[in-house]
């Protein structure tokens, strides 16, 4: 079914506290990849979301802290190479407990430890999942495990990450990307978004086509942007399909709204985070 009308905002009590608009813990990170998560927190925070919890290799704990003071850091144990270590993986699983939602994936880069961490995450966290990015890729590793999952999961790639999930070359996901979409959500149980000018967002009955965004959001750390909307969103209670279907929307609003003012060129992925306000003024 096409779903076509605007999406909707979270609800948001008058009465409310940090408490009701939801614990986000974010996971990824890596020496020479810290601005990813950074990015991603910073976009939590300005998504709605109550507390946001970064968890990162304690290498770079402290460049993440010092991109925005609102946010909390986690540092875990990390390899040689400035990559979490799979030592982390008990740490992250008493931290993940009490969250509203967990995000996986920027900047985490590929490593058998981080597979680990992925996959026993993504098997077991009752909790919905948002994974994106070295998340995502660590998954196609397994694509066995897919539906192999203990909670709400959204996955958020875009075209080539989608190739390594599927198998398939970018050009045949493409060409046929709204059905490619709904039947890998169906299959496996989860809301894909699959990203790039007209983002799909499908649940496998459910299917939304964005309108909003330019190609002023082609340039790195966009993508790290949305993971942290779409998380804060299912933070505050959101469904997973309406809450990537909003978070869509108002990412591409705060990118159109961005390019209005600067131009499509000059856009850069922080930009979003300075433009979220507006267009959550639009929206509300
Ligand atoms: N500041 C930071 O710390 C940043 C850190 N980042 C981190 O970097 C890590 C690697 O992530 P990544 O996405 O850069 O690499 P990767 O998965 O190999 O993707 C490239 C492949 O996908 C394809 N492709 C992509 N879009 C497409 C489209 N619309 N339509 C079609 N094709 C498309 C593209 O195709 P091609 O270039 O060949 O045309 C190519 O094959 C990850 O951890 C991430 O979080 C980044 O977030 C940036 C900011
Ligand atoms: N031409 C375009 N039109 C609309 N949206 C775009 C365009 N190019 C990229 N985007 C959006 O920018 C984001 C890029 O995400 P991604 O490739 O994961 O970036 P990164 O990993 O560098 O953060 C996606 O939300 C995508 O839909
Ligand atoms: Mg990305």
């Amino acid at each position: 079914m096409n779903v076509s009308s605007r999406p909707s905002p979270p609800e948001r009590p008058e009465s409310g506290h940090k408490g009701t608009f939801g614990r986000v813990l974010i996971i990824g990170g890596s020496l020479g990849m810290s601005g990813s998560i950074s990015l991603a927190g910073a976009a939590a925070l300005r998504s709605g979301a109550g507390l946001v919890y970064l968890g990162v290799p304690r290498s770079i704990v402290g460049i993440v802290a010092a991109f925005e003071p609102s946010y909390i850091t986690v540092p875990l144990p990390d390899q040689e190479s400035g990559v979490l270590s799979k030592s982390a993986l008990p740490n992250l699983m008493d931290h993940a407990e009490g969250k509203d939602v967990i995000a996986l994936g920027p900047g985490l880069t590929q490593s058998s430890e981080t597979d680990e961490i992925v996959t026993a995450m993504y098997q077991s966290c009752s909790q919905p999942m948002v994974i994106d990015a070295d998340g995502l890729n660590a998954l196609a590793r397994f694509p066995e495990q897919l539906s192999e999952h203990n909670g709400p999961r959204v996955l958020t790639p875009h075209p080539g990450e989608f190739a390594r999930l599927t198998g398939q070359s970018i050009d045949s996901i493409q060409n046929d990307r709204q059905d490619v979409a709904t039947r890998f959500a169906k299959e496996h149980d989860l809301t894909l978004v699959l990203k790039g000018p007209a983002t799909i967002v499908t649940d496998g009955d459910q299917v939304y086509v964005n309108s909003t965004g330019n190609s002023g959001m082609g340039t790195g750390g966009t993508g790290d942007v949305l993971t942290g909307i779409v998380s804060a969103l299912i933070g505050q209670k959101m469904p997973p399909f309406s809450a990537a279907r909003f978070g869509v929307y108002l990412h591409g609003l705060a990118g159109d709204l961005a390019a209005n003012e600067l131009t499509e060129p000059a856009l850069i992925a922080s930009d979003l985070l300075r433009f979220l306000p507006a267009a959550w003024k639009q929206v509300i």
